[in-house]
């Protein structure tokens, strides 16, 4: 009899090259993205080897990270920045590297693009220097993020050292809740099981629940894997994915598709298959999640109020919760509603795509952006931008007293023109509320793009199920 086998078994045997010894694997790579704020380095190393790329056809550039997303923005447009992307010009250029600049209508974010391109298919090994690359596995691939070294070690051979990580199946069982979206689930279980519980895992998310749920719903969902503690998160594809690759630029055509389809379809998980750690999640408690603290487990439904860490019995934890609330200037036990905002950011690739864009929309339509808030809207590529458009989204938006921005990670991270002033208070869409992630002493809460909507147009931290929706 065959093994029962998970997605990530599957994935992982058929890319196996060798098992070098002490657990180290090299694996095969299918696909491997490179941005400019994590290549240069890797590039200067081949040079220095005088070694060529070995598969550019398998590598794609984007440029996202530290590009302005002002409207009509150039090169130019963040002085800081400009080494870098044309640095990043060059070595793509050198290498024979198709590359989505700035002036690419394909652009935008890398975890954005690449699914939306049909650059990522089932049963691929994708890798990249970023965190987020998880993303990508909400079409059955296993993604992983890794460092500048390893970026060099896949230019120059299309294979990867690594350690098989152990396997994580999360069930996402009962129904979600009216405003209850993918980023409150996944916020919701890292503030349950806290941010190392996937230390370690490659982790499969399944039940109902996600199988009811969109591309761009399961992709929100496994970019945060790595907000989790996970190498690593995925989905077992099926129609949903099929659809969704269908037509897509790079995805198999005519007789490859057929082809294709029948492989994938062999892809998902064996009913016995064993995991290492199971964790169920019932959907049907949970609420609209904000984010207290300086970690994305730091989180509470909207009706709650912030924890007192008095009631930590760990002291190394509760010293942490104590400082994470000095830094973001809240009390214990003060509820989340009603908290004022500065500013207001719908992007990032977690939540920057035209079902987000929709979901916030629905909100605004009709209304103000309070008066003191900053908002502005980040499409997370240029082609979503473009439907949205399309769809009359960035009216309701400018409308409203958002601003309406060109494709990239903008405030997600301060490491381009756009950041939060020191103290201000930030409704984010994105995955990290670190200190100082968006700007010096800037405060972050992470929430939904309905949530972040709301409290824009409201000017507080709002149950954004009891506003009326367009
Ligand atoms: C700059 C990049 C390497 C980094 C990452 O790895 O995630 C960034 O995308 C982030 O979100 O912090
Ligand atoms: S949007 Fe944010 S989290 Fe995503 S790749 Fe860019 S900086 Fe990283």
């Amino acid at each position: 009899m065959i093994q029962p086998r998970s997605i990530f078994e599957k994935i992982w045997n058929s890319h196996v090259i060798r098992e070098m010894g002490d657990g180290v694997f090299l694996l095969y790579v299918d696909r491997h993205i490179i941005q400019e704020s994590a290549s240069g380095q890797a590039f200067d190393g081949l040079r220095r080897a005088s070694r060529s790329v070995r598969r550019p056809d398998l590598t794609f550039g984007v440029t996202d990270h530290i590009v302005s997303t002002r409207p009509g923005r150039t090169v130019d447009s963040n002085p800081e920045g400009r080494e870098l992307i044309t640095l990043m010009e060059r070595n793509c250029s050198e290498h024979g590297i198709e590359l989505f600049d700035l002036a690419d209508a394909r652009q935008g974010i890398e975890h954005v693009v690449a699914p939306e391109l049909g650059l990522i298919t089932p049963g691929m090994t994708v890798v990249c220097a970023d965190s987020h690359t998880p993303t990508n596995g909400a079409l059955g691939a296993y993604a992983w993020g890794f460092g500048t070294s390893d970026v060099e070690h896949v230019l120059a051979t299309q294979t990867v050292l690594q350690r098989k990580p152990k396997a994580l199946r999360v069930t996402f069982a009962g129904r979600l809740g009216k405003d209850v979206c993918a980023k409150d689930l996944i916020l919701y279980l890292i503030g349950k099981e806290g941010t190392q519980a996937a230390r370690g895992y490659a982790i499969e998310y399944c039940g109902p629940v996600i199988r009811a749920m969109s591309m761009e719903g399961r992709m929100t969902i496994c970019n945060m894997s790595i907000e989790f503690g996970g190498r690593a998160g995925m989905i077992g594809p099926d129609d949903t994915t099929y659809e969704y690759i269908a037509g897509r630029d790079y995805a198999p055509k005519g007789a490859h598709w057929q082809a294709a389809l029948d492989q994938w379809r062999t892809l998902n998980t064996d009913e016995q298959a064993l995991f290492d750690k199971e964790i169920r999640v019932n959907c049907s408690e949970i609420a609209p999640q904000v984010t207290w603290g300086t970690t994305p487990g730091d989180v509470v439904g909207i009706d709650e109020n912030i924890p007192d860490p008095v009631l930590i019995g760990d002291p190394v934890r509760r010293a942490m919760a104590e400082q994470a609330l000095h830094y973001i200037g809240l009390k214990p036990n003060q509820p989340l509603e009603g908290i004022p905002i500065n500013v207001a950011f719908i992007g990032s690739c977690t939540n920057s795509r035209l079902s987000d864009l929709q979901a916030a929309a629905a909100i605004v339509k009709g209304r103000k952006v309070a008066k003191g808030v900053r908002a502005l809207v980040v499409p997370g590529s240029t082609s979503v931008k473009r439907a949205a458009e399309a769809l009359g989204l960035n009216k309701v938006f400018l409308d409203a007293g958002f601003d309406w921005r060109e494709a990239g990670c903008s405030m997600c991270l301060g490491i381009n023109d756009d950041q939060v002033a020191p103290g201000e208070r930030c409704m984010a869409t994105s995955n990290r509320n670190f200190e100082h992630r968006q700007g010096p002493n800037s405060r972050t809460h992470l929430a939904s793009p309905a949530s972040v909507a709301a409290a824009a147009v409201t000017g507080v931290i709002t149950d954004v199920r009891k506003l009326a929706h367009a």
